[in-house]
């Protein structure tokens, strides 16, 4: 679990030094600094802010850097150091580290905000950023494959982009990488599929609890993003001549998704569940920019709406649902990814003689946690959470709020922010 957090330089917050518990509830007006708490923690986990993602938005005014340092019960620490060139150190038990990803896997990070209700509305991409969460924490093979993917994607979209005509040389070039393509994204679809089939009955239990009204009615359905039927290759070589016209490659594991559908007879749900090993196809608008080292956080939304729509029983659950039964929604997708993660840590425990990293909690961000939801979903939301393995921080403009958390976390931690200042208010 972390005990301490200092952030210095990231947007209102210059020097700011905390001492942390397992839930930690932060308070403020407006504008006071509380959503720039969480984005620290994002940062230090994921690398990028979840609000922008040049570093001199939220890096502070005139301040050459922002930086943020955890330190861990078990006496490890981590932090990061980001400057306006979008530069990086980092830093993981004092050692210096190359890649974010060394940091990712020690401190899986989720978040749940306002803005979250883009993984249900807009294209795939933050839904496919979902699964390959899960699937990068739980499955250890699937970071290179999904690297060297997306190394060998982008030479392709290169060579695509330069000409519609390609030569000879080129075309054989071509059918190398795309040779390569195929052997990473069958790979890449066993490790997915794995993750998401046992990510599935978490998440139906959660929604049982979330939105028992809805449960019934809403399925998850994993689309690898091509036909699987045939090997990648054979269907890219297919598919050249459009490709070329496009520029892009269009098809592939760069566009699998996670549907949320909504599903409301016996027999479409049978279809949806018979059909889940044979992925389907997404044909796309939009070119796919290939994302670099993290999946984990990536821009990419321009996905064009892809719901598979038969009649009137299945659709996107997105189209049915209210506001705050998105949120709810969004909510069980997330949290039921976590019970996934203290699986992995017992076998990782149970495969090496001593590992102290097994302490680390995942961190669960809520920002303005009151937003869209009443009474009686806040309750529900805050009992599931309870429940769950983790380190929880919420934001929210009411102080009130306490009177709630505190029932299921009696030790709660509750800050005061204002103007970039953070008091913890101390018991009598
Ligand atoms: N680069 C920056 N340097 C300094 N201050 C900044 C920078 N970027 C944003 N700010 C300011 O930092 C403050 C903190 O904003 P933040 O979003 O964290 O507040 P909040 O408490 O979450 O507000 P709300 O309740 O409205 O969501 C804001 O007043 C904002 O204007």
């Amino acid at each position: 679990m972390l005990t301490q957090l200092s952030i210095h330089q990231l947007r209102n917050l210059q020097a700011v030094h905390l001492q942390l518990g397992q839930c930690n509830v932060f308070v403020g007006p407006n504008g006071s600094g509380k959503t720039s708490l969480l984005e620290s923690l994002y940062l230090l986990s994921r690398g990028k802010s979840f609000r922008h993602h040049q570093p001199k938005r939220y890096i502070s005014h005139h301040a050459p850097h922002a930086t943020v340092y955890a330190k861990f019960d078990n006496g490890r620490s981590m932090a990061i150091q980001k400057a306006q060139d979008a530069s990086s150190i980092m830093r993981l038990d004092q050692q210096t580290v190359y890649v974010q990803s060394a940091l990712t896997k020690q401190l899986p990070t989720l978040l749940i905000d306002p803005s979250s209700m883009d993984i249900l509305e807009v294209g795939s991409g933050s839904r496919r950023q979902l699964l390959d969460w899960i699937t990068f924490h739980v499955k250890p093979g699937f970071h290179p494959q999904w690297l060297s993917y997306q190394r060998l994607l982008k030479q392709r979209n290169a060579l695509l982009k330069q000409s519609p005509r390609l030569s000879n040389y080129q075309l054989q070039e071509l059918a190398a990488w795309d040779k390569g393509l195929a052997n990473h994204a069958a790979l890449i679809t066993h490790y997915r599929q794995q993750a998401f089939e046992e990510w599935q009955p978490l998440f139906n239990t959660l929604i049982q609890q979330l939105l028992p009204d809805y449960a019934p009615f809403i399925q998850l359905k994993f689309a690898a993003g091509y036909n699987t039927e045939m090997a990648l290759d054979e269907l890219l070589q297919q598919r050249l001549a459009q490709d070329c016209q496009t520029g892009y490659t269009r098809i592939g594991c760069h566009r699998a998704d996670v549907q949320v559908l909504w599903v409301e007879d016996e027999a479409a749900r049978q279809q949806v569940t018979a059909q889940q090993s044979v992925a389907s196809v997404s044909e796309d608008t939009q070119p796919y920019e290939v994302e670099q080292d993290s999946f984990y956080d990536s821009d990419e939304a321009y996905d064009s709406e892809e719901a598979t729509l038969l009649g009137n029983v299945r659709e996107q659950a997105a189209n049915v649902l209210s506001r705050g039964e998105k949120k709810l929604l969004i909510t069980a997708l997330r949290l039921s990814q976590l019970p996934l993660l203290a699986t992995a840590k017992d076998k990782a425990t149970n495969s090496k003689a001593s590992v102290s990293e097994d302490e680390i909690l995942p961190l669960v961000l809520l920002d303005d946690i009151t937003a869209e939801l009443d009474d009686r979903a806040l309750t529900i939301l805050l009992k599931s959470l309870s429940q769950l393995s983790c380190q929880v921080f919420i934001t929210s403009l009411e102080p009130q709020i306490m009177d709630k958390i505190g029932y299921y976390w009696p030790q709660a931690k509750l800050f005061h922010v204002k103007q970039g200042q953070v008091a913890e208010e101390t018991k009598n």
